[in-house]
């Protein structure tokens, strides 16, 4: 299979690369490498790579020829919280798909699209009131969490609510710019699967790590945060309780994903996660644990407006759908990512 991963230079982009050209797919990345002076080394030789972004026409009409699939992973990250961000996000991740989509278009590609979506699409995860069942969480409130009041209440009776783990057809509850911008893309490519007749996936990522995370952006991930923390001998600083929870899911497994959604005919979207959920506090234990004579991680209590306390993924569609779960167990992704390289 000749495959493009747009992306491909990328921390989930790459590990994808390593696992088709290890199987023996052709691969052709476009990226613009903005995040990197020149191609990473993590980066298969055999990869064909063509530098430029999803803005640009020509390199988009030399990326999508004569390939059997694609594997859009190509975005702007991290958390988008604040509106001065919105014409940058929209850019790069609504408009960029598009460009994606009507390259695809012109050359009448039917084949497979694979796109990464993610958990933001959720908002909150999915919770129940002891009193009345489903109930929605809405964002939490300045005063609360300043209280330490950290867990989500019932709108109706103020109770804290459960957490349960959130299946694909949860409604979709975009709350910043970035998880706006990952509806968009889903949708937008769901309607060109249902145009053009290709078969689309989307695969909404819970929290992702592994082997050349970025470290150094303000929108890098918990995990690569608090293994930079650990490596310069600091505590990890685990914000609110420490008891709001994820699933942490191994890049390894995500790429693993990317080729089961490719290889498969099933069309929708889907969680890709463990399967494990985990509290920020047991992860920061767990690295730790990785360290010699590690500092403790430290509960601060501290928060960020507009996260989310707990949002833990029903991993049965995937199962079902793809016929992927992952294989990396916590306890040892968390001990190998305590020695492997970050970006
Ligand atoms: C950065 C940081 C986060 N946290 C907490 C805040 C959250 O409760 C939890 C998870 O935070 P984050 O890793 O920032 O992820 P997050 O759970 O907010 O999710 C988002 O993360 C973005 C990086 C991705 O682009 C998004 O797709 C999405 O995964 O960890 C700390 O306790 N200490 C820290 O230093």
């Amino acid at each position: 299979m000749r495959v493009l991963v747009t992306g491909g230079a990328g921390f989930i982009g790459g590990a994808i690369c390593r696992h088709l050209t290890a199987r023996g797919d052709q691969v052709v990345v476009l990226d613009s490498l903005a995040a990197h002076k020149e191609p990473p080394a993590h980066l298969p030789d055999s990869v064909e790579l063509i530098v430029g972004d999803l803005a640009d026409d020509d390199a988009l009409r030399d990326a999508v020829a004569g390939v059997d699939a694609v594997c859009h992973q190509a975005a702007r990250v991290g958390l988008g919280v604040d509106f001065d961000d919105v014409t940058a996000y929209v850019a790069d991740n609504d408009a960029g798909t598009a460009n994606l989509l009507r390259a695809l278009w012109r050359r009448s590609f039917t084949g497979r699209l694979v796109v990464a979506s993610s958990m933001v699409v959720y908002g909150e995860g999915r919770y129940r009131c002891p009193e009345h069942g489903d109930a929605r969480a809405e964002p939490r409130r300045t005063a609360d969490l300043d209280a330490g009041r950290f867990e989500p209440r019932c709108p109706r009776c103020g109770a804290a609510l459960a957490w349960a783990p959130v299946p694909e057809d949860a409604p979709l509850d975009p709350r910043n710019v970035y998880a706006a911008t990952k509806v968009h893309t889903e949708h937008l490519s769901t309607l060109y699967g249902r145009e053009s007749g290709a078969r689309v996936c989307a695969l909404r990522y819970h929290n992702v790590y592994g082997p050349h995370m970025p470290r150094d952006t303000p929108y890098a991930g918990v995990a690569a945060i608090f293994r930079s923390a650990l490596e310069a001998g600091k505590a990890p600083r685990v914000f609110e309780d420490g008891a709001q929870t994820r699933d942490f899911v191994h890049v390894d497994d995500v790429a693993r994903a990317n080729l089961a959604a490719l290889d498969g005919d099933w069309a929708g979207a889907c969680n890709i996660a463990s399967g494990e959920p985990h509290t920020v506090g047991d992860m920061a234990a767990a690295l730790a644990a990785g360290f010699e004579d590690a500092p403790a991680p430290v509960v601060t209590g501290e928060y960020r407006l507009g996260d989310v306390r707990h949002v833990v993924a029903s991993p049965d569609l995937a199962a079902e759908a793809l016929g992927f779960r992952a294989e990396t167990r916590f306890a040892e992704g968390m001990a190998a990512f305590a020695r492997d390289p970050l970006r």
